[in-house]
């Protein structure tokens, strides 16, 4: 059923996990995956899970539909503690959480229609009410011509496709995504995603997704929390961690410049500027150049769309005299743009140091997900929220 929800969910907890440990033991060994990870994902919202291999993230998803047993903490969706359920009712609340995996994790053996089919045979659905939701499903996820074809006639997107409408099958309150987009080219990646955006807005379904890429976060996540060694090192608003990343691990994810370990501060009189969805609509460089009578260049720009919002960073490089950097300054205070400011050029940057680690600036102006037009040496016009 279609719902009201605000960007971040309808602030109504439908997953709460309380001081999740889980420990893998065997033999004299032990390896602490999760430590002590308290999260609460509200109804409706899209929430991401974000860190690198080894970080604790699969972990932790499936401590969420129990998948793997907390070795301490609980675990509450839709107000019930999962951990205190017998195997039955286990079984039972587990039809309220669909998953979906890197790998698809189809049945070789059966057509598209079978596969979707089969969570609605093992909960005992008749024949024709399954048929029917079967077509509902393959139309919901523009599948309706594979449904007699067998995965291995089917590309990676088609196939998570087919995997997403088996999730969907029992009209679950949640889904779980496990790298999901992980093993698709980019391309796939965004339709799958975007297909999960309009599934949450269509069917109100809340979403957990795990992934290494902070790109996946960007394009559909309310709020994302960043994992290392087990613990949640940062959380918040995607546009928040995004702009003002405050652990190093968040820091890596999103500049790549940090992730080889090459990051340089900035060249000589340039500024590195945010654009957080709330700039006034005017084109802020052709502006800036006749406000400033001061002429910049951009040297990079990368800005990305997040929540349906633009947001970026733009490397611009001034002139050399302080009289027109104080002027770029000036104005860029005045509309309430961030930058950074290089130690090289006058005066200081007001951006935090660490906001600056945002998207690569460095990312080249032609990738496809860039909604800067740098040809035409300027910003487009970016809306207020
Ligand atoms: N069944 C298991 N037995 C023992 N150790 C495990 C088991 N599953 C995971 N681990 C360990 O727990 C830690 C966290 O693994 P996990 O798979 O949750 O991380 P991740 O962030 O999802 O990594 P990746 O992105 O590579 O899948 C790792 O050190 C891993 O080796």
């Amino acid at each position: 059923m279609p719902k009201d929800k605000t960007p971040e969910g309808n602030d109504v907890p439908v997953i709460e996990l309380r001081n999740i440990d889980k420990t893998f033991r065997s033999g004299k060994t032990a390896v602490s995956a999760v430590r002590n990870v308290s999260l609460s994902v509200s109804d409706g919202e899209i929430f991401g899970i974000i860190g690198f291999s080894g970080a604790g993230k699969s972990t932790l998803v499936r401590c969420i539909n129990l998948l793997e047993r907390p070795t301490s903490g609980q675990v509450v969706v839709d107000g019930v503690d999962l951990t205190t359920l017998s195997a039955k009712q286990l079984r039972a609340a587990r039809k309220n959480i669909g998953m979906i995996f890197q790998q698809f994790n189809l049945l070789s053996q059966r057509t598209v229609a079978n596969n979707v089919r089969f969570p609605l045979e093992t909960s005992g659905v008749p024949r024709a009410r399954a048929d029917e939701r079967v077509r509902e499903l393959l139309q919901l996820v523009d599948l309706s011509d594979k449904a007699d074809v067998y995965p291995a006639q089917l590309s990676g997107g088609q196939k998570q496709r087919v995997a997403i409408a088996r999730a969907l099958a029992c009209n679950p309150k949640i889904i779980l995504c496990d790298e999901a987009t992980s093993a698709l080219d980019p391309l796939t990646t965004h339709s799958i995603l975007d297909l999960l955006k309009r599934l949450n807005e269509q069917l109100g379904v809340t979403i957990v997704v795990i992934t290494h890429e902070m790109r996946v976060v960007e394009q559909i996540c309310d709020r994302v929390a960043v994992m290392d060694a087990g613990e949640v090192v940062e959380e918040g608003r995607v546009r928040d961690v995004f702009l003002r990343p405050q652990s190093e691990t968040a820091r890596r994810l999103i500049d790549p410049a940090y992730q080889t370990g090459s990051r340089v501060s900035l060249p000589p009189n340039t500024l590195r500027l945010a654009f957080t969805g709330e700039e006034s609509g005017a084109p802020v460089i052709s502006d800036l150049t006749v406000q400033c009578n001061a002429m910049v260049s951009i040297v990079s720009a990368n800005t990305e769309n997040i929540g349906g919002k633009p947001f970026g960073q733009m490397l611009i490089e001034m002139p050399p005299d302080a009289a027109s950097q104080a002027r770029i300054c000036a104005y860029l205070d005045k509309r309430g743009i961030s930058y950074e400011k290089s130690d090289a050029s006058e005066g200081g940057g007001r951006m935090p140091k660490q906001a600056a680690s945002a998207p690569s600036a460095q990312a080249p102006a032609s990738d496809a997900s860039n909604a800067c037009d740098t040809s035409q040496n300027d910003v487009p016009a970016i809306g207020k929220e």
